[in-house]
Order: C-alpha cells, then sequence, then structure tokens
C-alpha cells in the first residue's frame, strides 16, 4: 500500500500514524510516498493566506487517481473546500488534541496561568507572529494591544526563530497542539507553552484531525483505522465553511466539540451553540440556521 504525502516534518509524521495503523488494523504493507506540492514549491506563499485553493493537496490526489499511490494522506485543517469528485475522504484518524497553543517567549511573562491569557501589563504593545487572519482575529480580542509581524517555516523553524527572538521582534505565537504532539514537542527552551480554551481561541475547521483519501471504490477497505466520530465533528465544521463560501481572508472558525459548536467570525466574535443529535446529522441545514441567526448570510 503506498501512501502519497507531503515532506513537511509534520506531514511525514501523520502519514507515519496513518501507516502504523494500516500495518496493525488491516496487516497491510505500507510505504510512503512524500511529494513536493505547489505549496510548498512556493516558499514564499502562506498556508494561511492562500489556504482553500488545494496548493497543498493536488498533486497527492493526481497520484491516487494515477494509480502511484492507493491513498493520501492529508491535515484536513488544510484541505480546500471542493476535492478531487474522482476521490472520496474515506474519514479522519481519531482528532488529536484540537486546541490552539499560544507560545511565548518566557522573557516576555504572559500570564500563564488560570484565566484568560493576558498580556503583561507592561512595555507598550505585544507583538505576536502569526499570518494566520483567524489567529490574528482572536488574539486580538485576547490581546488588545496587541500588534502582528508574519512568521514562515515549518514548526521548528518557527519555534527556534521565536526562541533566538528573530521572529521580527515578536514576543508569541500560535502552533496547533496536534502539530506539536505529533513532531514530539512538548517543550523548548526560553519558550512557554499555554494550550488555549475553546471560549478563548476557536481552532481552525479539522484542526487536529488526519484525513484520508481514496478511490472511491476503495474507501470501505479502510474503516478499522477511522473514526466516526471525527467524521461527524469535521462535517459539521466543514458545512459552517461551505455555507460562508470558503473565504480564506475572512477570520473564521468553527469547531464541533461534542455538544457544543464554538464559532468565531469576525463580524461576531466568539460565539457558543447547542448541538444537538439531529443537527450534527443535518451539518448543511445546521450551518446555514446558525449562521442565519448571526446575520452572516446575505
Ligand atoms: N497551518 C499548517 C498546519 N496544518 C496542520 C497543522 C497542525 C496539525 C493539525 O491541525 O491537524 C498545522 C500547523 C499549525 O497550524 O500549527
Amino acid at each position: 500500500m503506498i501512501l502519497a504525502t507531503r515532506k513537511s516534518p509534520l506531514a511525514l509524521a501523520q502519514a507515519e500514524l496513518v501507516a502504523s495503523r494500516l500495518r496493525e488494523k488491516l496487516g497491510a504493507s505500507v510505504e510512503l510516498l512524500p511529494m513536493t506540492t505547489t505549496g510548498d514549491r512556493q516558499a514564499q506563499w502562506s498556508l494561511e493566506k492562500q489556504g482553500g485553493k488545494g496548493l497543498f493537496t493536488t498533486e497527492l490526489e493526481q497520484a491516487v487517481i494515477d494509480g502511484e499511490a492507493d491513498l493520501a494522506v492529508h491535515s484536513t485543517k488544510d484541505l480546500p473546500g471542493h476535492t478531487s469528485p474522482q476521490l472520496i475522504i474515506a474519514g479522519y484518524l481519531p482528532r488529536a488534541d484540537p486546541r490552539d497553543v499560544l507560545v511565548f517567549r518566557s522573557e516576555a511573562k504572559l500570564s500563564c496561568g488560570q484565566g484568560p491569557a493576558r498580556p503583561r501589563q507592561a512595555n507598550g504593545p505585544l507583538a505576536l507572529a502569526t499570518s494566520s487572519p483567524r489567529r490574528r482575529g482572536q488574539l486580538a480580542l485576547l490581546f488588545p494591544d496587541a500588534t502582528f509581524c508574519e512568521i514562515r517555516g515549518n514548526v521548528e523553524t518557527r519555534l527556534s526563530k521565536l526562541a533566538e527572538n528573530q521572529a521580527g521582534g515578536a514576543e508569541g505565537t500560535v502552533l496547533a497542539a496536534a502539530g506539536l504532539a505529533r513532531l514530539g514537542i512538548a517543550i523548548w527552551p526560553g519558550l512557554e507553552f499555554r494550550p488555549l480554551a475553546f471560549t478563548e481561541m476557536v481552532p481552525a475547521v479539522g484542526q487536529g484531525a488526519i484525513a484520508v483519501q481514496t478511490r472511491i471504490e476503495d474507501a470501505a477497505h479502510y474503516a478499522p483505522i477511522l473514526d466516526p466520530g471525527t467524521a461527524c465533528a469535521v462535517r459539521v465544521e466543514r458545512a459552517f465553511q461551505a455555507a460562508l463560501g470558503g473565504g480564506c481572508h475572512t477570520a473564521f472558525a468553527a469547531h464541533a466539540a461534542g455538544d457544543t459548536l464554538h464559532l468565531f467570525h469576525e463580524k461576531t466574535g466568539l460565539r457558543r451553540f447547542p448541538l444537538s443529535e439531529a443537527e450534527v446529522h443535518a451539518p448543511a441545514d445546521t450551518a446555514k440556521r446558525i449562521l442565519n441567526t448571526l446575520g452572516l448570510l446575505s
């Protein structure tokens, strides 16, 4: 069995997770096919800004369509709104910790205890490095005096830039807990990690879930490694993205956590809604109804 994956350390770690589940549950012999995508070639393109267009997925999809690979492994967060019609998302691995983590220089002395994250009281504005409109929009609520700058590179690069004060003067950034965990990063010299509650920072649609994409006729074969609960939650979250039209420049987030839907939109701020079983099973209707209530659908 051949798994198409991007070559970044995080993508390879995620593909290895899928591979070991395939070996364990299906007794399959598995190999990775690491590929460079358009997004990887254009280092100056930030995923956060260019997302939604499949820049990090198209080449992997083509390898599966062409029969060079049996499945493609993606961060669900990086999937465009519409994937190839010749393929299907067979499902998702059980979701990892979906939270975002505030990462800051130990010297910055941000509050790291109970209650909301707060900037240190002293020394003027707090510079935070993230290109994501979703993260910037929510950080601006947590840290009203924050200023923002760009940071590029993979997770480890970002952490070392920040620790070495080479991140344009930034004192902090935000990274996905799932990515850090999959890279085995729990600590970093000179930095502190503080996971953010859903009530402080709503995770991106699909954050923490790994998607397995296959040819339509093969999908059922992979059921033993996939998690139906994760699929339900991701379907709800993606329905919100689809209903809003997937504009990647909008600061928007949706996260379904059990019976609660957490939403962030630049026009409404953070909002919470109860989610019934019935609503979870009618994602498109649920998304339209809630977004209408908020006045976000024209
Ligand atoms: N933006 C890139 C990206 N895509 C998926 C993850 C983390 C893993 C996940 O959310 O499943 C990350 C890194 C990050 O945002 O910190």
